[in-house]
């Protein structure tokens, strides 16, 4: 079974038992009480500088364990001090160790807006993400039928929430556009075989519109790295493992905004 497929099968069986705990009637009086989602669009869309979304990771299918977050919510003060524009929290539990908790500690100490990383493949999932104060949401081109995905994406903006739409190859990043995407992350990752190839964002870049934000996503290790997404075209990188094995998160996540903001940036940076 491929990677993808063995994770969104752990993740069901979790959701059943959350489903059993926590009907949607529920889950939507909890999304009500919620301050309305943050917009990020304009956020992430900056003409002078490459954003920043900072990531809680503790463990990865790829690298086992990464880093011991004990308390996730002050790493997201660090992050966000450092000058992170969203922070993801992985919710995951079974290969990431993240849960919905995080998320909500994160929420309760950052106003950063968060984005809710996990396998979210029912709008059940959508529903939890903004009842416990998530602005983003990510979604799975590869582990979605088009159908479902133009659904998710329609309930995800429909909830004031943004989706990161995520892809892997052109065929899938014409299906994000398809499906309405604000926002596209192309992963170096495949999630089918774990493979990281880092030429992946600059041959796909070219074909998401410039009205769209283009998320550089995983194996980036640092400022050099942003340097070359950012002359690939990149808006917005997404940074999870070499900010949790950092031992200073705000000055690595700084460092990664100085280096998106480089003056030597300005002249292959489109002006939008
Ligand atoms: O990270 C993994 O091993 C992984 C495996 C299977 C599905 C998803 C996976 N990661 C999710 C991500 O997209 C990354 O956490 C994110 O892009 C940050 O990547 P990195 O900076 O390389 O930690």
């Amino acid at each position: 079974m491929a990677v993808l497929d063995d994770i969104v099968a752990g993740v069901l069986e979790d959701l059943a038992e959350r489903e059993a705990r926590t009907s949607l009637d529920d889950l939507k009086e909890r999304a009500a009480k919620q301050p309305g989602a943050l917009e990020v669009v304009g956020r992430l869309k900056d003409p002078e500088a490459v954003a920043v979304i900072a990531e809680v990771k503790r463990s990865s299918p790829s690298k086992g364990a990464l880093a011991d977050i004990a308390d996730p919510a002050a790493l997201a003060v660090e992050y966000a001090a450092g000058g992170a524009a969203v922070i993801s929290v992985l919710t995951e539990q079974r290969r990431f160790s993240g849960s919905l908790a995080d998320l909500d500690a994160v929420r309760a100490r950052v106003d950063t807006p968060l984005l809710r990383k996990d396998f979210v493949v029912t709008p059940y999932q959508v529903w939890e993400a903004r009842a416990h104060g998530a602005d983003v949401v990510l979604l799975i081109v590869a582990a979605l039928e088009q159908t479902v995905l133009e659904s998710l994406v329609e309930r995800v903006h429909s909830l004031g929430m943004t989706a990161l739409v995520e892809a892997h190859d052109l065929n899938e990043v014409q299906r994000a556009l398809d499906a309405g995407a604000r926002v596209v992350g192309i992963n170096h990752r495949n999630l089918k075989t774990l493979e990281v190839d880092m030429t992946v964002f600059q041959r796909l870049a070219p074909y998401v519109p410039d009205d769209v934000v283009r998320v550089a996503e995983s194996g980036i290790g640092g400022p050099r790295e942003v340097m070359e997404m950012a002359r690939a075209g990149a808006d917005v990188v997404l940074v999870g493992e070499a900010l949790v094995r950092n031992g200073n998160p705000r000055a690595a996540v700084a460092e990664l905004v100085a280096a998106g903001a480089h003056p030597s940036l300005r002249s292959v940076r489109p002006t939008q």
